[in-house]
């Protein structure tokens, strides 16, 4: 059992030791204060202790409702938006077969998304798939009134009922939501459906580590206590009694807010083992709800390398020069390829035989990163020895600590979004929705 590393060595040329020095105390303070929870939003401080707290009673729960679903579907929907979905999506993809969906011996039923956007093709194109086939859903909404799962799941309940008869579907529906409040909540309580709940104290973004992405995980057959093991492991060594220089979230908060007032106000987070994109694309709400408020902010993006080296890397190599990288670096791959000799060598790739495609990527990962230190990008690497239920809970717990310290040394409060209503308040009042009526004739006079 090894500990993720983080490598801040290819940042020296940017920020000076000094610099380093003189924002420990800011991070260490950051750290006592997401700790001792008094700090902005510490009543969203419940994820701090989700590994160590989720029980085995919950954890034989959730595997029971998991096996329950997959005996009976051959496809099960995951119904949420945000936090409410992008945790399960990034473990299940990280640690699924790249074409495990193809696998038609597979005794896994397909897990398949739905309320992540308001897409009428998506809408039409899932329930056309769904028609002929068993399925069941999870629905998943922590205050149980965001419009996009709930369109979702008003449609695919109605195809349940359509093909399984009214009163007969609530064996195929599984509710995590809040203990008592919401439509969700009303609905499921009304409906009789199993439901799990979202603790009060954790917000979507930070809820992996709760049955919101335990139980989907558990569905796509996935350990689930190793990935609590990982994420209690992160816990431990995150702490403030930890010295500094061995707390990666600590460092990891202290280099990017370096970097940031340095005025590298864009990260970009780095993967060469693409079934890490959603991964990122989780990081990306983690930190861009916590952080990006009061006209700060880090804007999170992320890119899929070596792919991505043909559409972004000149950008990112003689682009703008504000900024920085975070690479996630897998040492080991799960399986062997070796690359063949070729008797014509018409190619020119005789010189790469018997060796491992791994070994390509990772001189590429190199490569890519000396060429962009020069360019004038400073590159954070985050090392992960596999891909495996472990580390991944060591890193998403590690994000998430980062972020809370990071959000204090910026002088936010990481745990709230009050920037996404905006939208919101628009397009009900665009929808004339009961309630809005005021707003919805302010904002149709803006048509004019
Ligand atoms: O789980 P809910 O309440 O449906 O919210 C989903 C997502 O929407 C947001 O509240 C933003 O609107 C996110 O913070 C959250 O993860």
């Amino acid at each position: 059992m090894q500990k993720i590393k983080i490598d801040i060595t290819k940042t020296a040329g940017f920020i000076t030791d000094e610099a380093l020095q003189a924002i420990k105390k800011e991070v260490v303070d950051g750290l006592l204060t997401l700790e001792k929870g008094t700090g902005k939003g510490n009543d969203f401080l419940g994820w701090l202790d989700l590994p160590t707290s989720v029980g085995k009673d919950e954890i034989t729960k959730i595997r029971k409702s998991a096996e329950r679903l997959s005996a009976q579907s051959e496809i099960v929907v995951v119904v949420g938006i945000g936090g409410s979905y992008l945790g399960a999506k990034a473990v299940i993809d990280a640690l699924s077969g790249y074409f495990s969906a193809l696998n038609k011996d597979s005794k896994r039923p397909l897990i398949v998304y739905a309320g992540h956007n308001i897409c009428e093709d998506y809408s039409y194109e899932l329930l056309d798939l769904l028609k002929d086939k068993d399925f069941s859903v999870v629905v998943i909404s922590k205050s149980g009134t965001t419009t996009e799962p709930a369109l979702a799941f008003r449609l695919l309940k109605e195809l349940l009922e359509k093909k399984y008869g009214v009163g007969q579907i609530k064996d195929r529906i599984i509710a995590i939501t809040d203990e008592s409040k919401g439509a969700l909540r009303t609905l499921a309580d009304k409906e009789g459906y199993e439901t799990y709940v979202i603790p009060d104290n954790v917000g979507g973004r930070f809820s992996v580590l709760t049955p919101v992405g335990l139980l989907p995980i558990a569905i796509a057959g996935i350990d689930i206590e190793k990935l609590l093991e990982g994420a209690a492991f992160m816990q431990k060594e995150t702490t403030a009694d930890k010295a500094f220089d061995e707390n990666p979230s600590a460092v990891y908060a202290a280099v990017r807010n370096l970097l940031y007032r340095d005025g590298k106000t864009t990260e970009i987070l780095v993967n060469y083992h693409s079934k890490l994109h959603y991964v990122a694309e989780w990081w990306k709400q983690l930190y861009g709800e916590s952080e990006g408020k009061e006209n700060k902010g880090i804007f999170p993006a992320s890119v899929d390398f070596t792919t991505d080296l043909h559409s972004m890397g000149q950008w990112i190599q003689e682009g703008r020069r504000d900024i920085f990288e975070t690479v996630i670096s897998i040492e080991k791959p799960k399986y062997k390829v070796e690359i063949p000799s070729d008797r014509d060598n018409l190619d020119n790739l005789n010189y790469l035989a018997g060796k491992r495609v791994d070994e390509v990527n990772k001189m590429a990962e190199i490569g890519t990163r000396l060429a962009h230190i020069d360019g004038g990008v400073p590159n954070i690497r985050v090392v992960l020895p596999e891909l495996n239920e472990f580390y991944l809970g060591q890193l998403l717990y590690f994000f998430e600590k980062a972020c809370g310290i990071s959000g204090y040394v910026l002088g936010v409060n990481p745990f709230d979004q009050p920037g996404v209503e905006a939208y919101k308040k628009n397009m009900f009042a665009l929808l004339g929705k009961p309630g809005s009526e005021k707003e919805t004739e302010a904002i149709r006079k803006r048509l004019d």
